[in-house]
């Protein structure tokens, strides 16, 4: 008899708990009125992230019960905001997935009021012993309320090393084909669905399939890989849409440098981890605005697994591993680049060259 591989049950119920949050996100998605409130760090988060946020630690505490989570939200508003609770919770008791996938997840939460204690549950401060997940319920929630890309984030971390990672990407293509554009969005979304599922643990490569599809069948999906750069002039190369984000003069100084033609794609959320993973970009570059800002780990787990598997190497931009197991966030990052293998030592060369010169 064959015994399953190691992380089998980890990704099965990661893919499922994505899944069934994505189906929630995207019925806030195609609302007007996404209940959006504005958090201390100014940063935006509505109905969608939290709902999205109770689902799945739902689903991680039935199957996972002593693992640790981090995740991005915590409910206190919520406990005095009813108006949103209610809202939330509306989406949240109409949420599932058919057949099987649910009875795995182990069913609907109870109550509006145990679904506050759920998204508290992702409070941990993280660290470098144990197993811990990573959730960011949704990524880019700028992306989300413009209609543009965004993505729903599970990895799980054991002993600071990034083991399993699965990206819900909505607004993506089905295709991998299709080639990375500018603010993909909802005004390109074509009538089989858009939607996309990508996955990897470590050590096992890299896997995408459709975000609908049934959750019966156990369906692994289809190989996905980085596409070779024999030409790096060639190369599509993506940033965030939030000038704030990232170092959009610099990055483009860097790819100026490396020949690289075409303009930049700019696309919100890890959907441009997924998308250089399956080969429709090349490159990611996310170098610091500003010094100080701590990039935080449900941002970048997931998206770091699936590059790597499918053959890209993702270091800061001094050249060192992501370090996941720091706490909530990565601390001291420096910028990241993303690459396929045979390419990043260069693209690094060039990104310590241009970034030399210039006071944060
Ligand atoms: N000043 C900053 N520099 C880098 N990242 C930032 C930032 N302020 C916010 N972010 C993070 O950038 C994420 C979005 O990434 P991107 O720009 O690639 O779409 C946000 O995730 P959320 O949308 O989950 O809050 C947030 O965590
Ligand atoms: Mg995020």
């Amino acid at each position: 008899m064959s015994s399953a591989p190691p992380y089998a049950k980890e990704l099965r119920i990661a893919q499922l708990a994505v899944q069934r949050a994505a189906i929630l996100t995207k019925s806030v998605f195609n609302t007007t009125s996404k209940g959006t409130l504005s958090k201390s760090d100014h940063s935006p988060v509505t109905v969608g992230d939290f709902g999205a946020q109770a689902l799945i630690i739902s689903a991680l505490k039935y199957n996972f019960a002593q693992d640790e989570i981090v995740a991005e939200e915590e409910a206190e508003e919520l406990r005095t905001n009813t108006d949103l609770r209610g809202k939330i919770w509306g989406y949240v008791k109409d949420t599932k997935l058919d057949g099987e996938g649910e009875k795995e997840l182990g069913g609907a939460i109870e109550s509006a009021e145990s679904m506050l204690d759920i998204i508290d549950l992702g409070a941990s401060q993280g660290g470098s012993k144990g197993r811990i997940w990573a959730i960011d319920p949704i990524d880019g929630t700028k992306g989300f309320l413009r209609g543009g890309q965004y993505a729903v984030c599970l990895a799980l971390i054991v002993d600071g090393k990034v083991k399993v990672g699965v990206l819900g990407c909505p607004n993506l293509p089905v295709d991998d084909s299709a080639r990375i554009e500018n603010s993909m969005g909802k005004d390109q979304q074509d009538s089989e669905g858009k939607g996309v599922l990508i996955s990897a643990v470590e050590g096992q490569g890299a896997t995408g399939r459709a975000l609908s599809a049934s959750t019966g069948g156990k369906d692994d999906g289809r190989s996905i890989s980085m596409k070779p750069l024999e030409d790096i002039t060639k190369a599509s190369f993506c940033e965030s849409v939030e000038a704030a984000h990232s170092n959009q003069s610099l990055q483009a100084e860097i790819a100026k440098k490396l020949g690289i033609v075409a303009e930049s794609v700019r696309m919100d959320s890890q959907a441009k981890y997924a998308s250089i993973a399956r080969g429709a970009g090349d490159i990611y570059l996310r170098l610091q605005v500003k010094r100080g800002y701590e990039e935080k780990i449900w941002d970048h787990a997931a998206g770091v697994v699936i590059v790597r598997e499918a053959g890209g190497l993702v270091t800061d931009s001094e050249g060192k591993e992501l370090d996941f197991g720091r706490g909530r966030t990565l601390r001291g990052n420096s910028g990241i680049v993303a690459a396929p293998k045979g390419v990043h030592g260069r693209i690094l060369d060039v990104v310590k060259e241009v970034s030399a010169g210039v006071k944060l």
